[in-house]
């Protein structure tokens, strides 16, 4: 421990706020508000410092704290610090920051999935090296508590699978389709007047939210190293309401997806390597599965481990007190390691497992077509699906739907076994090249079935 890290008895612990926007201004507030509690816990005082802004002279006026501790001037904050707590998202200044901070021997609570996604293992090194905490519950499904369980309560075991609703503002939008029937582009307008959605939704509707959580999860939860760039990504843009109601007909709902998965693939030769799946799309699950009954902006993450079974972690993945409450949680871990000496535990990455490709992951498709009703169409289909090595576990050929140039039409709807999802997207460009398809009406992945 160096010189800089030691606490006098008795002394209250330095706080130090970087960006008091949503989440900053409710962890000042909850610090202030909850002062004598959180001293109790911690068995030392925490002082909030100071409070890094990038605008002097607003009026924060409604915020329980001394005017005199706001200021534009997080460099030389960070220094006189024991706990810098960095809410101001984005990578930089963030990064370099957080870096100085741990450089002058604070440790660091985070809410920023972007910059622990894009540069997590220089973060942690640094966090070593000098000898202090990085937690960063909030940067994942906000309140939830699911990053301290995957690190610490379930260390002891191998967690297998990672499914996570971890986008509030996608949750909202498809729930918004599936209830009522309305198209992407009015969910999302309905999404951004009641303030769910940004004005620039892109971050959230193109999966990139979600798939730096998917890293940082699939980085856990297998002891391993996964950045946002490997995470495969999809977002909902492209979820019809004709995908909606094809999931409805099957008592599924359409969810953004996070889906960390320790997998294994085999070589030319049928060697088999593990490896690690992680991505980001839309899928069909059941209604009946945890994750289909996860409504509004809610947030869930299901865990699938060897000896625990089945786990589900539910609530609130936005807003500034929920974060903040995961703020703080991480806040009072890491001053207890400061009065009881030592760091708490960190990652570890010892699995070192590849991540595959998109096209290596096992996943199951439900495909809805339009087809001639004629004679060999089904045969034809079904050739598809064997050509491309994809086995088929249901068909149902429903209704006839429409009739043009004295043509009988019909919908045909497959699902299909696991495959490698290379062969799957092959199955359905084929089928759309097919003269009796019609029309591809619906392609979506399956998934908790
Ligand atoms: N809002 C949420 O519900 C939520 C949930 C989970 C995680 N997070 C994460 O928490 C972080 C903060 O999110 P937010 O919603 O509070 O954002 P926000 O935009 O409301 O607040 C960020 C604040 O930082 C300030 N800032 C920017 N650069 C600064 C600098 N150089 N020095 C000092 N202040 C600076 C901005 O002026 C702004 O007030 C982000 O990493 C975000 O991903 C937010
Ligand atoms: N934009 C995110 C906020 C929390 O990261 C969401 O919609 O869930
Ligand atoms: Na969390």
């Amino acid at each position: 421990m160096s010189d800089s890290q030691k606490v006098t008895a008795g002394e209250p612990l330095r706080v130090a706020l970087l960006g008091c926007g949503v989440v900053g201004s409710s962890v000042a507030r909850l610090l202030t508000e909850h002062a004598d509690d959180l001293a109790a816990r911690v068995g030392r005082p925490l002082e909030l410092v100071g409070i890094a802004v990038r605008r002097a002279g607003r009026d924060r006026s409604d915020l329980p704290v001394d005017p005199a501790l706001f200021t534009t001037d997080a460099e030389s904050l960070v220094t006189r610090a024991d706990i810098v707590v960095e809410v101001i998202g984005g990578i930089e200044p963030a990064r370099g920051l957080i870096e100085k901070a741990m450089a002058h021997g604070a440790s660091v609570v985070s809410a920023n999935k972007a910059l622990l996604a894009e540069a997590g293992p220089s973060l942690y090194a640094s966090a070593a090296e000098h000898g202090v905490d990085l937690y960063y519950e909030a940067a994942v499904a906000g309140a939830i508590p699911i990053l301290r369980p995957i690190r610490e309560s379930l260390a002891g075991d191998d967690v297998r699978k990672v499914l996570g609703i971890v986008n509030g503002t996608t949750n909202y939008v498809l729930d918004k389709m599936d209830t009522t029937g309305q198209g992407f582009a009015e969910a999302v307008e309905q999404a951004q007047a009641l303030g769910y959605a940004e004005a620039d939704p892109t971050a959230d509707v193109e999966g990139f939210d979600a798939a730096a959580k998917a890293a940082i999860l699939a980085s856990l939860a297998f002891h391993t190293r996964v950045s946002s760039d490997q995470v495969y990504r999809e977002g909902i843009t492209e979820v019809s309401a004709a995908d909606v109601q094809a999931a409805r007909e099957m008592d599924c709902v359409v969810k953004l997806l996070a889906i960390c998965e320790r997998t294994e693939v085999a070589d030319a030769d049928g060697v088999l390597t593990p490896g690690v799946s992680v991505r980001v799309h839309p899928a069909m699950i059941p209604r009946s599965h945890p994750l289909g009954g996860v409504r509004d902006a809610f947030n869930a993450v299901f865990v699938e481990a060897d000896a625990a079974g089945e786990l589900m972690f539910y609530g609130k993945g936005a807003g500034g007190d929920p974060t903040a409450s995961a703020v703080l949680g991480d806040v009072v871990a890491v001053a207890r390691h400061r009065v009881g000496g030592g760091r708490g535990p960190g990652e570890s990455a010892y699995a070192d497992l590849p991540v595959l490709g998109m096209g290596q992951a096992l996943t199951r498709y439900h495909i809805s077509l339009a087809v001639a009703d004629r004679p060999g169409v089904l045969a034809q289909v079904a050739t598809a699906f064997a050509a491309h090595d994809v086995s088929i576990e249901t068909v149902r050929q429903k209704v006839v739907v429409d009739e043009e140039g004295g043509e009988t039409r019909a919908s045909l709807v497959v699902v299909t076994h696991t495959a490698p999802d290379a062969a799957l997207s092959a199955t359905v460009e084929a089928l759309a090249a097919l003269d009796t398809v019609h029309e591809v009406t619906s392609v979506m992945r399956v998934e908790g079935s």
